[in-house]
């Protein structure tokens, strides 16, 4: 259950957003400009909005009027940017253990070899990122998340910065992500198809 209740402002960008939603898997869409990322970012705490409320599962991760902000290393997102983000000098299993940095001690839902099997990431692990299509990057990114213990992952975008057939490659691996590891999930994303093949509701920030 995600409710979130806040008002961002960005410079000159303010805006109201209110999302009550039951549904695991959520897709935010909205025209260029509308604040999908200011959204996630607020999630991650990665931008403080002027007031309200954030909360996950019951779980409260901002409350300006209770003083509650909760620190980014302790919201428990897996994050997965429009550009995967790799280290460019570490192989594919550096990049996927820097992920459990990030975990908290004791919470081990998402192992190194489940996680590998479930993306098909196997046979890429002493790969360097400049030796991976984009899609395969994008799976080594989405492993990364996982492995930090999520409570919930956030999509921004992931397709976008790939080209028609690349997107068709990684989409079934994202639904597979999407029934596996039965975690909530924010996508963002401005096109109808994949929405329509990854979400169960969307909301649309006009
Ligand atoms: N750090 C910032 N300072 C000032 N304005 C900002 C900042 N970050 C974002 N904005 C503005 O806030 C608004 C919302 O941006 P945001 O990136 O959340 O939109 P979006 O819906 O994700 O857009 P897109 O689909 O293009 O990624 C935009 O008008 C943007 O220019």
């Amino acid at each position: 259950m995600l409710d979130i209740d806040i008002q961002l402002r960005l410079g000159r960008f303010e805006r109201e957003v209110r999302i009550v939603e039951d549904a695991r898997v959520l897709a935010l869409t909205g025209p260029s400009g509308a604040g999908k990322t200011s959204v996630l970012n607020a999630i991650a705490g990665l931008a403080r909005p002027a007031r309200g409320r954030i909360a996950i599962d019951e779980r409260v991760l901002f409350d300006s009027a209770a003083r509650i902000d909760v620190p980014t290393h302790r919201r428990r997102i897996g994050y997965v940017f429009q550009e995967p983000r790799l280290f460019p000098d570490r192989d594919v299993r550096a990049n996927l253990s820097y992920g459990r940095h990030g975990a908290r001690a004791g919470s081990t839902a998402f192992e190194l070899d489940p996680v590998v099997a479930l993306l098909g990431i196997g046979h890429l692990l002493a790969r360097r990122p400049e030796h991976l299509s984009g899609g395969e990057a994008q799976r080594v990114a989405i492993g990364r998340a996982l492995l930090s213990q999520p409570a919930i992952l956030l999509f921004d975008e992931p397709l976008s910065a790939l080209d028609q057939a690349r997107r068709e490659e990684l989409i079934p691996w994202l639904q597979k992500v999407r029934d596996e590891v039965r975690l909530p999930m924010v996508y963002v994303s401005h096109t109808q198809d994949d929405v329509r093949r990854l979400a169960d509701a969307v909301h649309v920030l006009a």
